[in-house]
């Protein structure tokens, strides 16, 4: 796997330069998972955390991403563990969001939904309003930086593990008007089924929010079929192991057919997929067949740090096993908008004036 040595910089000499300058929208990018690595040991001398495995910033994107690299997402996860204790204080989120915001506008993003865990944020105080507060005003604050190049809204995660997910609901609809786009859960899938957080599925439905799940990443079709079907997800998180629902012949299960039928995106992440042995490589990875299929197939990041990867690298892997061409991540992107939690004149602006141009540009 590709890695190069700041996760906020593609490497120039793998990344081709049409590829950076095609606009780019990513849906499932954790706020978390992507801080700069020179920010995270500033940030951890200023609070005093001293267990950082090293405090040279290059080391320490290579150990992100080697220590994620296992072939189980619960050890993929831990290494959150680091990134989260220096995000404790409103000056920390308020830097790590702006960053995130001028990070990705370099790497040629033009929309971003950045979720994060408000919960996994209060160790120095803050309440969840002040994390919530603090982040929007980062990425204020980042566009402005980037003169305006990207829109970046928040999607706030309810932890599978822990018994707050209704809590979050409740605070994404409390700032849906400032920011917040909607609502997703994270974490280990195994033993925590999207069902457990029903009662906050519920509450958005009822207050007409939108939110994501996670599923079909390290459990299979029924986490998916729980997803869509229990939980009225409007879209899926990972989802790949839909192929469990696909014959080798390419026929479709019922599952899998309204998945497809209904429109579902799909938010891909293909370099985390392989980390987290949800797939084995990039030519085997099931993003093609899904979109050959007819998915609704969004290509995303995941975590920019801990996955080593940005869009830009995520394109080029699939160039490398797909020869995917301009004419595919168009459709990626313009999907990644039509599935975007944007009011819709939002969303044909940002496709009609800046997709669309961009890509006849290249
Ligand atoms: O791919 C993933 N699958 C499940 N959970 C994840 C993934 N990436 C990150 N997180 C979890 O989401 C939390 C909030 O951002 C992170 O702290 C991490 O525990
Ligand atoms: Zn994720």
């Amino acid at each position: 796997m590709h890695l190069s040595d700041n996760p906020a910089t593609p490497a120039a000499a793998t990344v081709s330069e049409w590829i950076r300058r095609a606009p780019k929208a990513v849906l499932h990018d954790h706020l978390d998972g992507g801080l700069r690595p020179a920010t995270i040991v500033e940030l951890a001398r200023e609070c005093g955390y001293t267990a950082l495995p090293t405090e040279d910033p290059a080391e320490l994107a290579v150990w992100f991403r080697d220590a994620a690299d296992s072939g189980s997402l619960e050890r993929y996860l831990e290494t959150f563990a680091h990134t989260c204790a220096v995000m404790q204080t409103r000056e920390a989120l308020v830097r790590i969001a702006a960053e995130c915001a001028e990070d990705l506008a370099a790497d040629g993003v033009v929309y971003a939904e950045i979720r994060y865990a408000p919960e996994q944020h209060l160790e120095g105080g803050l309440t969840l309003d002040e994390v919530v507060v603090a982040v929007n005003d980062g990425f204020r604050e980042g566009e402005r930086r980037t003169g305006g190049r990207i829109t970046v809204r928040t999607l706030l995660t309810g932890m599978r593990h822990t018994d707050r997910s209704l809590e979050i609901a409740e605070l994404t609809v409390a700032h849906r008007d400032n920011g917040v786009a909607g609502f997703d859960i994270a974490g280990g899938e195994i033993g925590n089924p999207p069902a457990r957080h029903l009662a906050a599925f519920q509450h958005l439905k009822r207050e007409n929010c939108h939110y994501t799940i996670h599923a079909g990443e390290a459990v299979g079709a029924e986490s998916i079929h729980e997803a869509v079907q229990v939980c009225g997800t409007e879209r899926i998180g990972h989802g790949v192991r839909i192929t469990d629902d696909i014959a080798e012949d390419g026929t479709l299960g019922r599952l899998a057919s309204y998945v497809r039928d209904n429109r579902i995106a799909l938010e891909v992440c293909p370099t985390s997929n392989l980390q987290t042995g949800a797939a084995k490589d990039y030519a085997s990875h099931p993003i093609d067949e899904l979109r050959r299929l007819g998915f609704r197939i969004t290509l995303n990041t995941d975590n920019r740090l801990v996955s080593g990867t940005t869009m830009s690298e995520e394109f080029q892997h699939m160039v490398d096993a797909f020869g995917y061409g301009p004419e595919v991540f168009e459709e990626f992107t313009v999907a990644a908008l039509e599935a975007a939690f944007l009011p819709l004149p939002e969303r044909q602006r940002l496709v009609d004036e800046v997709v669309r141009p961009g890509y006849a540009a290249l």
